[in-house]
């Protein structure tokens, strides 16, 4: 049976257009026009205890706006979420003790105190006893190796250090579910590896279910057994990661700045194509590893043409969700791995 089941999920926000300057200002206090926003669109899903779930999609797809609801924070426009037998926005009192929640762009912790002290300001709200508390949090400072950070007031911490304290706040109660928005946004590559690994452990270790949203494709991979995608309100896929893998193919983006101008005709072939031309030195190319693997690639290039720099990128996302949306509504059900 689902923990988490979400039928027809539906939100609509409406607001109000203003026009620009004094004049329009003024005429919207007595007129106003209001403007309907179907973010979230007849979605359903259900997901199982134990699952973390990867929820993609470009800006203003409704990713946070799904989040939101399932959290309990916001209602839904029609549709039912159930999570444990709970309704988020109507069960709210119960139901807030068998999640947690991360937002990458707004704090639980208290900007002016330590971390520690939200911490303790937790372990009241929950109930938590002194000793579980003691316990645990040990526990998790030292997965994320926050040692000395809990004690400085939340203002003066890096991004990361904040980040992983977010993670302490909705991890001491031993949530069953934890939802996070955007959980890496803005963190360098260790940071990323130790939230993932985080992640990756409470998962584990309490069969810990979780829904996540990210532009980072890397996120995805390292965590999510199953991936929903979702663009302009509406899901257009929700499958493996493997089989995400088949729909975009094994290309990456490799940029180059070459020390000498080169031809795009250089690139003519069946495993490449020009994707961007900054400049006669700069190109991007967009390079099918399930054809020639990234080390054969460089190798040929960096026989031929010297270079000053050179990035290899996951698709973008924004590329990712057109290519899936293009693919989706013709081939989802009919696809090589039926
Ligand atoms: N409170 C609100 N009032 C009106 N419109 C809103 C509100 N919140 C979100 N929207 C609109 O709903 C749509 C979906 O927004 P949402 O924040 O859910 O997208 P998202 O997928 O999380 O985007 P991003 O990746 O940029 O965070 C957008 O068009 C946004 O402008």
């Amino acid at each position: 049976m689902p923990v988490i089941d979400v039928k027809h999920l539906t939100k609509s926000y409406t607001t109000y257009k203003r026009g620009a300057g004094m004049k329009q200002t003024f005429t919207s206090f007595f007129r106003r026009e209001a403007v309907s926003v179907q973010a979230v669109n007849d979605i359903s899903f259900a997901i199982e205890q134990g699952e973390i779930c990867g929820m993609l999609g470009p800006n203003g797809a409704g990713k946070s706006t799904a989040i939101k609801m399932l959290c309990g924070a916001l209602y839904p426009t029609s549709g039912e979420i159930e999570v444990l037998g709970y309704s988020p926005a109507r069960d709210r009192k119960h139901y807030v003790r068998t999640i947690g929640a991360v937002f990458g762009q707004k704090s639980q912790l208290i900007w002016d105190i330590p971390p520690i002290d939200s911490f303790k300001m937790n372990k009241a709200i929950y109930g938590i006893s002194a000793t579980d508390f003691s316990n645990r949090l040990d526990e998790l400072a030292s997965l994320l190796d926050i040692a000395g950070v809990m004690e400085k007031p939340t203002r003066v911490l890096s991004l990361g250090e904040r980040m992983k304290c977010e993670f302490v706040m909705a991890m001491l109660h031993r949530p069953d579910i934890l939802f996070l928005d955007e959980p890496t946004i803005g963190l360098d590559v260790i940071a990323k590896l130790k939230i993932r690994e985080f992640i990756h452990q409470m998962n584990k270790q309490q069969n810990m279910t979780c829904i996540l949203t990210t532009h980072d494709l890397e996120d995805v991979e390292e965590l999510a057994h199953r991936v929903i995608v979702i663009n302009h309100g509406e899901k257009v896929f929700d499958d493996s990661l493997q089989r995400l893998k088949l729909f975009l193919g094994e290309k990456k983006h490799v940029s180059f700045t070459f020390n000498e101008s080169v031809r795009d005709t250089l690139f003519d072939n069946d495993w490449t194509k020009v994707m961007e031309r900054p400049s006669d030195l700069q190109i991007t190319l967009e390079v099918d590893t399930a054809r020639i693997s990234i080390s054969d690639f460089l190798e040929n290039i960096s026989r031929r043409h010297a270079f000053s720099d050179i990035s290899v990128k996951e698709l973008p996302i924004q590329q990712v969700v057109m290519n899936i949306y293009e693919n989706a509504k013709s081939s989802l059900n009919r696809h090589p791995l039926e």
